[in-house]
């Protein structure tokens, strides 16, 4: 065999689209050294080798008996059914040393049917599945690219050899296509639900009304919803009746699933339930979107512009001033909370400026996978039907919520309160962070709660736990605990009280007490007691200081500059960054300070001063925890040195924050160290490198924002979770004058 090719001859019996399409492919490529054609009509083996799809071609497989054997390989890409056939003539022709593979869309019946024809799993049949149909069929449709970025599933049986697999893999891999393996019988249930139903409702719903007697109209006035999603019913109806007869258990209960899911929605618009039927619609809507975006590999945040799945790099030009007057997205804590507050509320809660990054979506979409109906995101406008502190359902699966340490702590709370079992999981960054923080004081509650190895994720929470009000000492200043603990009291038994060793964040307490549910606060402890209820209400989120942050500290370190942000929260549990920034010598000024929906806000604008080091006052650490990375960047470009104490927090965030940036401060030629709750650094002249954002946001959009003061190019790796908090930053960063590239990979 020639060492270029990958595969030998390649004989291709049924020259369909599936079959046709393998090889004009593997002809183009220069795959194998031959390419020749089975088909059961003349007629079809002439116009294949007109076409140039094959070299040529035959009626009868037993004329090439005495032709083939090791590193040939035979593709069978004819209706389920007929598979069966075809093998039994194989086996009676061909040498064992030939690689037999198929493309049939069920796995099992030809499993059955090898194992008939040969007494078992011979060596040389390796099963697999290109999913790349198409409602086209016939050798005038294959198609030499058809393959290409498409999957491939290989179905291989225990008694198959590594060498034939090897070559089908190859084979496949050559025409670009992705070769992945599965079980057999998980193919054929996954290709159930995903393909065979859809198929057969497709077929079904253009048959209905074929027999209507006003089918002409229906036809005639059909316009794009009808077509798009009939499409495949024009496929090849002998290949779609073998695939539903041969995987006739899974096709069965995708259809039970399906009919009882459609009934339901008939009960629903007969009954005129709107709320109901908003939130079939709304979750399918939310669904198609997340699977739109993952084909195209982006996660699910609308706005994003980038995904956590594929590589970002920010590339910012040195220098630049910073101008302008803009609005961030609203405020991540209070959107987590406005989700969750109008969900256990009585009514229907109108939500504004809801931020539309990763994080917040990710508190949605939990709310929803438990049968809240929720309408939106659109353009920051979302709307709660709320279900009342009893009426969560169980949801099907566990709840994923990314990257987002809030929505797990604070769903924890609530979780622990109802009544049915659920998981809490999230991406790799979060797996990582302490849980036990909230799992030990909800456990003193009363509640069955497990969490993996030193109270990392996943959280386990065995539901119908009677929980009983605590009194608790916190340990550390965490909003997410006392939230956590706070909502979980809306369960307990009595009263539940939380002493903070600080002031941190208090969103909750203002929002329980907007929703009409009691909160008191006795110096550092609050309290609340079960037994009252939740009334909707409608919440005007302010735009998120922590995301004003980094065009502040922009600002600040950046000769010329005059910014301008509006409509910021500016409660007094999370001003830490404008106190120590003025304290640093910053000029900010407070302007159009109002209160909505029960929060301060305010426009600030910040022109340039020249900043000092300052050691940072430890009661400002709480109030400015998440604006570290950036106030950090602010140290490096002032005059003298500064001291963060008290900080140790930093180190359980998405990532390590203070070696993150002291990391990367080296890096660009800072003197600075990491101590054990904070750093020290002396401010200097940054210069330009590459620098580990370690798939943290603030950590990213910090060091951008530190190359307007660089004597260099700052390169910034694993970007793409900025889209957790602030999915528009580099459109802002652009729009006030930072010179940003974004590289994606
Ligand atoms: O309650 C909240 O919304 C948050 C509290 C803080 O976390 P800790 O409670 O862990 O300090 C903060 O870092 C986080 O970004 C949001
Ligand atoms: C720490 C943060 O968020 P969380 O804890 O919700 O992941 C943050 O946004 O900086």
């Amino acid at each position: 065999m020639n060492t270029a090719l990958v595969i030998n001859k390649l004989v291709v019996v049924g020259i369909g689209l599936i079959g046709g399409s393998l090889a004009a492919a593997c002809k183009k490529r220069g795959v194998c050294s031959e390419v020749i054609g089975v088909a059961r009509r003349a007629e079809v083996c002439e116009r294949a080798v007109a076409n140039g799809v094959v070299d040529r071609a035959t009626t009868q497989i037993s004329e090439l008996a005495g032709e083939l054997g090791e590193g040939d390989v035979v593709f069978i890409a004819v209706p389920t059914l007929t598979v069966k056939k075809v093998l039994a003539e194989i086996k009676s022709c061909l040498s064992p040393a030939v690689t037999i593979t198929d493309g049939a869309s069920v796995k099992g019946s030809v499993r059955d049917d090898v194992v008939a024809i040969y007494g078992g799993e011979p060596s040389q049949v390796v099963l697999g599945h290109p999913i790349a149909g198409s409602e086209k069929s016939g050798v005038d449709a294959a198609d030499p690219e058809l393959y290409v970025d498409h999957r491939i599933i290989l179905t291989p049986l225990k008694g198959n050899g590594v060498n034939h697999i090897e070559r089908v893999t190859k084979m496949w891999q050559a025409v670009q296509a992705e070769v992945l393996e599965m079980d057999v019988d998980e193919h054929d249930a996954v290709l159930a639900s995903t393909s065979h139903l859809p198929h057969a409702i497709a077929f079904s719903l253009v048959d209905t009304l074929a027999h209507d007697h006003q089918n002409e109209n229906i036809f005639r006035y059909a316009a794009g919803g009808f077509r798009d999603f009939t499409r495949i019913a024009s496929s090849d109806a002998t290949m779609w009746r073998d695939i539903m007869l041969s995987n006739k258990p899974a096709v069965l209960s995708a259809i039970d699933m399906f009919v009882a899911n459609l009934t339901r929605l008939r009960g629903m618009i007969e009954a005129e339930d709107a709320t109901n039927i908003t939130g079939v619609f709304t979750r399918a809507k939310a669904a198609r979107d997340r699977f739109t975006n993952m084909l195209s590999h982006q996660a699910y945040s609308k706005t994003m512009q980038e995904n956590a799945h594929s590589h970002i790099v920010y590339k910012v030009a040195p220098g630049g001033t910073v101008q302008g007057t803009i609005r961030v997205p609203g405020d991540k804590s209070i959107s987590h909370r406005s989700i969750m507050l109008g969900s256990l509320a009585e009514g229907v809660t109108h939500v504004e400026g809801f931020l539309e990054g990763e994080d917040a979506l990710a508190t949605l979409q939990a709310f929803r996978d438990m049968g809240v109906v929720i309408e939106g995101p659109e353009d920051g406008r979302v709307t709660v039907h709320g279900v009342g502190l009893h009426g969560l359902q169980a949801p099907s699966g566990p709840l994923y919520v990314g990257n987002s340490g809030t929505s797990m702590r604070l769903l924890a709370g609530i979780l622990a309160g109802q009544k049915f079992e659920s998981e809490l999981t999230g991406d790799e960054s979060l797996t990582k962070r302490p849980m036990n923080r909230v799992a030990l004081p909800l456990a003193e509650m009363g509640a069955s709660i497990a969490t993996a190895n030193e109270g990392r994720p996943p959280l386990k929470i065995h539901g119908g736990a009677a929980l009983k009000g605590i009194n608790y000492d916190m340990p550390m200043a965490s909003a997410q605990v006392k939230s956590c603990l706070l909502l979980a009291g809306l369960y307990a038994e009595g009263k539940t009280s939380v002493t903070e060793p600080a002031p941190t964040r208090d969103h909750t307490e203002r929002m329980l007490r907007g929703f009409g549910y009691d909160v008191q606060r006795t110096g550092d402890t609050i309290t609340v007691e079960s037994g009252g209820k939740l009334t909707a209400t409608d919440i005007d989120i302010p735009a998120d200081i922590s995301s004003a942050t980094f065009f502040l500290v922009a600002a600040a370190i950046t000769p010329g500059s005059d910014i301008t942000l509006t409509h910021v929260g500016i409660n007094p549990t999370r001003i830490g960054v404008i106190n120590i920034l003025n304290l640093m010598g910053a000029n900010i000024e407070l302007s159009n300070e109002r209160e909505v929906g029960g929060e301060p806000v305010a426009d600030i604008r910040l022109r340039y001063a020249p900043l000092k080091g300052i050691e940072v006052p430890e009661s400002q650490v709480p109030l400015a925890i998440d604006e570290f990375p950036a106030l950090m960047v602010a140290a490096a470009c002032a005059e003298g040195t500064t001291v963060i104490t008290g900080a140790e927090e930093l180190r359980v965030k998405e990532t390590d924050r203070i070696q993150a940036m002291i990391d990367g401060l080296t890096t660009l030629g800072i003197k600075c160290h990491a101590t054990e709750d904070g750093a020290i650094i002396e401010g200097g002249q940054l210069g330009g490198g590459e620098v580990e954002s370690f798939h943290d946001h603030r950590i990213a959009m910090s060091f951008t924002i530190a190359a307007l003061r660089a004597s260099g190019e700052i390169t910034v790796n694993n970007c793409a979770n900025v889209s957790t908090s602030f999915p528009n930053f580099t459109q802002l960063a652009k729009q006030v004058g930072i010179s940003l590239e974004v590289i994606r990979s």
